[in-house]
């Protein structure tokens, strides 16, 4: 079945009450665009994998996993966070929506901001990305993508150096290069500061998708100490060997002891449709 037949998309409400302890609470209805609330922004990590922990079929292809029912909860969890993440793998990969295309009557309302890792700005945006698309024909809100700070410069808070014609397309839609310091290894960013950057533009939550290299890294210490819950769609079936996997490298234990495992504590699941949907959140 095609996308377009799919949706619009729905959820059930036994569904959304199994997924309510792992949201971030509703926003208080005055909050000022820039929180001073000193409460970190609240971060649900959320993807769809097969029984062998894949992703996707290899990298660089989309590749459904999810059913009618675990796609909408995706959708309705979009509808429930200020802001989705994904790395620049995933956007040149895929040409993801990053979008809710939940329908009215499944309490669909509000859409989540995109955003983007890349610091080498690689991700050749333009007219006719469906994120540009989206957000120009008011179904969607405008990318902001994250660059690295000391590649593309910076001036009065404001990247220079990237494409000219790509940054006139993001801007054109109200999205943004935002230049931030890659202080990680291999050139990447801390997710403290990550945060922090959503956090400064007044997001204050996020759900963040994928693709591989996002999720493992978020998964190994630090970044698995600043995820608050975490929902897993498991879908059956196998994808074999060579494709994108969830497999995060291990914390190193102390001399002779062996390496400790993440875990999830808090755990719930439920059956969407064919797949199970795996709440918990990870023991510290
Ligand atoms: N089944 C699912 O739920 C999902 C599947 N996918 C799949 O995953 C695949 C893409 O995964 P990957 O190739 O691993 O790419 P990825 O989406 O994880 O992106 C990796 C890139 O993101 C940037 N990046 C990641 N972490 C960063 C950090 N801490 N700081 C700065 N930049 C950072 C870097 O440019 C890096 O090359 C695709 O095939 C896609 O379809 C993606 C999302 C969800
Ligand atoms: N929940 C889920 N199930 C799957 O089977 C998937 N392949 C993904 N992929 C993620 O969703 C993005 C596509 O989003 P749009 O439908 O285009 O809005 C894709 O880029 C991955 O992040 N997710």
């Amino acid at each position: 079945m095609s996308e377009q037949e799919q949706e619009p998309l729905t959820i059930q409400p036994a569904q959304a009450a199994l997924l309510t302890p792992y949201l971030p609470p509703p926003p208080p209805a005055s909050s000022p665009s820039h929180s001073t609330n000193p409460k970190k922004i609240h971060v649900t990590l959320t993807y769809a994998q097969s029984l062998d922990s894949s992703l996707a079929l290899a990298p660089g292809l989309r590749t459904v996993l999810s059913g009618a029912q675990s796609k909408a909860m995706t959708h309705f969890l979009r509808s429930r966070h200020a802001a989705i993440l994904v790395g620049a793998g995933t956007a040149v990969a895929d040409d993801p929506g990053l979008n809710s295309r939940l329908s009215s009557g499944s309490g669909a309302g509000s859409q989540p901001r995109p955003v983007v890792l890349d610091p080498r700005a690689r991700w050749a945006v333009h007219e006719g990305s469906k994120v540009i698309r989206h957000a120009r024909d008011g179904k969607g809100l405008a990318p902001f993508v994250l660059v690295d700070q000391d590649r593309f410069g910076m001036e009065l808070g404001d990247a220079s150096g990237v494409d000219e014609g790509r940054r006139r397309v993001l801007e054109s839609v109200g999205g943004r290069y935002i230049p931030l310091k890659a202080r990680g290894p291999n050139g990447r960013f801390e997710w403290v500061d990550v945060l922090a950057v959503l956090e400064r533009e007044g997001l204050g939550s996020v759900m963040i998708e994928g693709g591989g290299e996002v999720i493992n890294s978020l998964l190994a210490p630090p970044g698995n100490g600043l995820v608050d819950s975490v929902i897993v769609t498991i879908a059956p079936t196998w994808l074999g060997r060579g494709g994108v996997v969830v497999s995060p490298p291990r914390m190193r234990g102390e001399e002779g002891a062996h390496a400790t495992p993440v875990r999830l504590t808090d755990v719930s699941c439920c059956p969407f449709g064919e797949d199970v949907v795996l709440c918990g959140r990870i023991l510290r």
